[in-house]
């Protein structure tokens, strides 16, 4: 869950009262504080947090066939919110539980695309939806052999349905554009190997 330092770190900021409101899967909180507004003033505010813990996520790439392997699994939330069919493409993600994010993220590569990952390249952390969630993700990516690529799925066990699908890069890059790619992870990662990272311009 969120990280267990002091929140006495913002002099501008004086909580005064945290309540439960559920925690039937992963727990939802509201906080009330004390903010001073840059011209001096003090106003309280409440703000809910919905906390899953933090999470990992890796684009897998395979530099000289020119493919990413990605994902594909039905998403609630995002069914209720316009998505066509709730089918999304996305890296491979997992939350971390109890592990550091390079542990999760090759446990989470492994279960969902059946790549075991060996170099393994640190990319950017995120908030990912900053005004609610607490959520921090650590985005990662790696090079796949489409050789060792298996069956992947996800934990039966979990309600976990995952297919594994290989995308060129530069027809992924076109499905950003289309909304066929429409998770946030998955086009900062696709953006990235596309300015810095594998798929990068060469001089
Ligand atoms: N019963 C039940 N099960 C749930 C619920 N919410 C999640 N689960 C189960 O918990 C599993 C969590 O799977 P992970 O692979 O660990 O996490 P994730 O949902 O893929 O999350 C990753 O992707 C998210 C979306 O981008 C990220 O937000 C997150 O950080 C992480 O990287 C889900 O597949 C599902 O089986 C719930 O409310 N009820
Ligand atoms: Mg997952």
């Amino acid at each position: 869950m969120t990280s267990p330092t002091r929140l006495d770190r913002n002099p501008r900021v004086r909580i005064t009262d945290v309540e439960l409101l559920s925690s039937a899967w992963y727990v939802l909180r509201r906080t009330t504080f004390d903010y001073q507004h840059r011209d001096g003033h003090w106003t309280t505010e409440q703000r809910e947090t919905y906390d899953r813990g933090n999470g990992a996520t890796v684009l897998l790439y395979d530099r000289a066939g020119a493919t990413v392997l990605l994902t594909r699994q039905f998403r609630y939330p995002v069914y209720v919110n316009d998505h066509p069919d709730g089918m999304l493409l996305e890296t491979a993600a997992g939350l971390l539980d109890t592990d550091d994010a390079e542990t999760a993220i090759r446990r989470e590569a492994q279960e969902e695309t059946g790549v075991r990952i060996g170099e393994l390249e640190h990319v950017f952390d995120v908030y990912t939806s900053p005004g609610s969630v607490t959520e921090r993700l650590h985005c990662y990516a790696a090079p796949y052999d489409p050789a060792d690529r298996g069956t992947g799925g996800g934990l039966a066990e979990e309600g976990e349905d995952i297919e594994v699908v290989e995308l060129r890069f530069e027809d992924a890059m076109k499905m950003i554009g289309t909304g066929e790619i429409a998770d946030a992870k998955t086009i900062m990662l696709l953006q990235w190997a596309a300015l810095h990272g594998p798929f990068r311009p060469t001089s």
